[in-house]
């Protein structure tokens, strides 16, 4: 039973130096800090339950967002859960339609990633208080009310509220076998974590071993800086899997339309399933040109880790642009504009492959997937999620892997919780660990 006056909402820039090991780098961001920017909120329900949220960023920039979320919390402060959730939809475009900050938006950049971390901190909130993990509160909810969360505004030229419904009716048939199946198996997904473009090469044939031992079946490779380097690494990548395991590329937006083509031509020997960011996440028809041009050689295009909002979304769906689509849960508007995505690649017939590579991505976005696969897409082929293994020592309830599929996750909330410590240690720039790093010469 949803409860409660929400009194306060606090919000900390959290940064880990994952820089200092390159983890997480890649043909654009060579330096990455995995960070966010995370929220509490807290109410007068005196249940002693907090939701927590979080947007992920990449070290600088996360104090921008910080500001945006303060900026959005006169819209969430002094509400009543129940009127939030009661009129989700109506909320949604209060945070994103407000007649002022939406002009440092609208539906994008900070304050797009900030609309997220509030917005997965209700969702964590409200899921806690159920006493349901949020996968779960998404699939015992009917059709009508997950309708009810979503904002059709600018895609109804794709997908109608009759057709989302249309959607989510058909998904309650062989809903209930499709739970008990993924309870059972878990949810496949693939590792980016052996190849960040800044390992060298021992430390990528290590991982690439540790990895296979696991049960790794399913692979991604960074590329897009140096062609030859490519060559080498994919080269020493695939004959290190064998040739009948997955192999995924990741550009990060490296190349123009055109050298995309070429690049990719000249890494197609490594039979890759996908090439992922070729181009401008902006740029949908940059993205349809490729697509079409590497099709004859089967290699797919997959984009959406820093696709703005659903309208971007909508866009390369309807320019068959993509053949794998990789929603978000912090970049996109929270489960409320991911609910639109999924029923929108559902309606395309895509297979959702969700981007999780960065800090709290997987302990998040596991939920969204697992609702896809029961409730709207009810396929498992051509699909799989993303995980890296950073940083889930940091969560009350981190992923948990077992035979390279994630584990449905149990706990009531969005799994987004931090440890008190480690948000304590981590925070920037007052917490311990910045106090060392930032005062070395
Ligand atoms: C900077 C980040 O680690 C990205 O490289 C990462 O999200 C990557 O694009 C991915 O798909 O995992
Ligand atoms: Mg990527």
């Amino acid at each position: 039973m949803v409860r409660g006056r929400i009194t306060g909402l606090a919000v900390s820039d959290v940064r880990f130096p994952t820089s200092l090991g390159h983890h997480g780098s890649d043909a654009m961001h060579p330096d990455p800090d995995y960070s966010a920017a995370y929220v509490v909120i807290e109410t007068d329900a005196r249940d002693g339950l907090k939701g927590y949220g979080l947007t992920f960023t990449l070290g600088k920039g996360t104090e921008v967002v910080v500001c945006a979320v303060n900026a959005l919390s006169i819209h969430v402060v002094n509400k009543d859960l129940e009127e939030i959730v009661s009129d989700f939809r109506g909320f949604y475009r209060q945070l994103t339609s407000d007649g002022q900050l939406r002009w440092i938006g609208p539906e994008k950049g900070a304050v797009h990633l900030a609309t997220a971390a509030v917005l997965n901190a209700v969702w964590d909130l409200w899921a806690k208080q159920e006493g349901k993990p949020l996968w779960k509160l998404l699939v015992d909810m009917d059709p009508k009310q997950l309708l009810s969360c979503i904002d059709f505004r600018y895609i109804t030229d794709a997908l109608t509220e009759e057709e989302a419904h249309e959607i989510l009716q058909n998904g309650l048939l062989g809903k209930t076998e499709r739970e008990e199946q993924v309870l059972k198996h878990g949810y496949p997904a693939y590792t980016t974590s052996c190849a960040w473009l800044g390992y060298p090469d021992q430390q990528l044939k290590q991982l690439c071993t540790d990895a296979l031992k696991d049960g790794w079946t399913r692979f991604k490779v960074k590329v897009g800086a140096d062609l030859q380097d490519d060559i080498r690494r994919c080269r020493l990548f695939r004959e290190m899997i064998g040739p009948d395991k997955t192999l995924m590329l990741d550009a990060n937006q490296r190349w123009e339309v055109k050298e995309a083509i070429e690049w990719v031509t000249k890494l197609a020997e490594f039979k890759p399933l996908w090439i992922e960011e070729p181009t401008s996440p902006d740029d949908i028809l940059g993205h349809a040109a490729i697509s079409k041009a590497l099709a004859p050689l089967g290699i797919g295009v997959a984009t959406g880790e820093q696709c703005h909002n659903r309208v971007i979304f909508k866009q390369l769906l309807q320019a068959k642009a993509l053949s794998y689509l990789q929603i978000d849960s912090c970049r996109l508007g929270s489960v409320n504009e991911n609910l639109s995505v999924l029923l929108m690649a559902k309606k395309f017939q895509i297979p959702v492959c969700p981007h999780a590579g960065g800090v709290g991505l997987c302990e998040l976005v596991q939920h969204l997937i697992i609702f896809d696969y029961i409730s709207v897409s009810g396929s498992l082929e051509n699909r799989m999620c993303e995980y890296v293994d950073h940083l889930h020592e940091h969560f009350k309830y981190p992923v948990v892997i077992q035979k390279a599929s994630y584990v449905p996750p149990q706990d009531a909330g969005y799994s987004t919780e931090m440890k008190e410590d480690s948000v304590r240690k981590f925070q920037f720039p007052q917490g311990e660990i910045w106090q060392k790093l930032l005062s070395k010469p």
